[in-house]
């Protein structure tokens, strides 16, 4: 393993700069307006593993808003706060081939069931889940879980971002109201209690050191090799990881497994959570984005490495 960080530590500067090129294919998300003002031509790297060693390239020093990442560790909370039932009641196994904020098979098949947990639907139907008497007790506890699974990290929440999504999200709005109209939403359950609560886990903000904790600890099943305490039951950590290999790259999920092969998700604020199983965990950070919402140059980077490295679990 040591060998490995050597060589990671030589390669990675090398490896980000033939990728950074790709941020010139791509554009920052504006949709989110606060998410506008992001960097395009950055990118950065930050790999953690077993030991707390690390090695780290280009802008790791930027922070990020975590958007869609965060829907892997509200999957993973719901699970332990409803069990598999509870969750699957509400939201399906399914990849959809079809954009993260797609309505289109919402009313096609089992009406208003999403999908899967990775795309908006199925997180603000996950995001009901969370235990906690009102948004702000829910809130508070995402939160705190985030911060556990990141060694402690005192993260917090960007709230220009938050206000930014939350005064323009008219179509996250409208699945919401359409999941409430199909009783995926309770009868007790307030549309925009559940949207307050989705919109700001998007905007936990972090750094690609904290995002590559945060995956260590499901390239380890679970739990925290520095500390060896386990903070998620092994089978929920295999959950997530089968949706990150399935859907976690959106509608690009086919390729990036074929060409990378390993677990990952991707937000728009263009970070990208990767996890190479027992090895390491991988924050990227590259506000670029390609047509499908990933970031260019992250993907690049990481479809570079493993194929350098054998990473792929396949
Ligand atoms: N793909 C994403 O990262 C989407 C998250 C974002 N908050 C949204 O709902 O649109």
């Amino acid at each position: 393993m040591t060998a490995m960080i050597e060589q990671l530590r030589k390669k990675l500067p090398y490896w980000v700069e033939a990728s950074r090129v790709h941020t010139c294919d791509g554009q920052v998300a504006s949709y989110i307006p606060e998410l506008a003002k992001a960097p395009r031509d950055a990118l950065g790297i930050f790999i953690t593993g077993q030991s707390g060693e690390t090695a780290s390239a280009g802008d790791c020093g930027l922070t990020f808003t975590m958007q869609s990442i965060s829907k892997v560790f509200t999957l993973i909370l719901a699970l332990i706060d409803n069990g598999e039932d509870g969750v699957f009641d509400k939201v399906g196994m399914e990849p959809t081939g079809d954009d993260f904020n797609s309505m289109l098979k919402l009313e096609l098949v089992e009406p208003g069931k999403p999908f899967n947990p990775l795309i908006n639907a199925g997180a603000i139907a996950v995001s009901s889940l969370i235990h906690g008497d009102s948004p702000p007790v829910q809130i508070e506890r995402i939160l705190r879980f985030f911060q556990e699974i990141s060694g402690g990290a005192s993260l917090r929440f960007n709230d220009s971002v938050f206000r930014s999504e939350s005064a323009t999200a008219h179509r996250n709005r409208s699945l919401a109201y359409f999941l409430k109209d199909n009783e995926v939403l309770g009868e007790e359950i307030a549309v925009e209690d559940v949207l307050q609560v989705y919109f700001k886990h998007c905007a936990i903000e972090i750094n690609a050191e904290q995002l590559s904790r945060m995956a260590l600890v499901l390239a380890f099943d679970g739990t925290d090799p520095l500390t060896g305490r386990e903070l998620i039951p092994r089978r929920y950590v295999q959950i997530a990881k089968t949706f990150m290999v399935m859907c976690g790259m959106y509608n690009a999920s086919g390729e990036f497994a074929i060409r990378a092969g390993i677990p990952a998700k991707s937000g728009v604020s263009g970070g990208i959570m990767a996890v190479v199983p027992g090895q390491f965990g991988i924050g990227v950070i590259g506000p670029s984005l390609g047509s499908k919402g990933n970031s260019t140059a992250g993907v690049h980077l990481l479809e570079t490495m493993s194929a350098e490295l054998d990473w792929s679990i396949m």
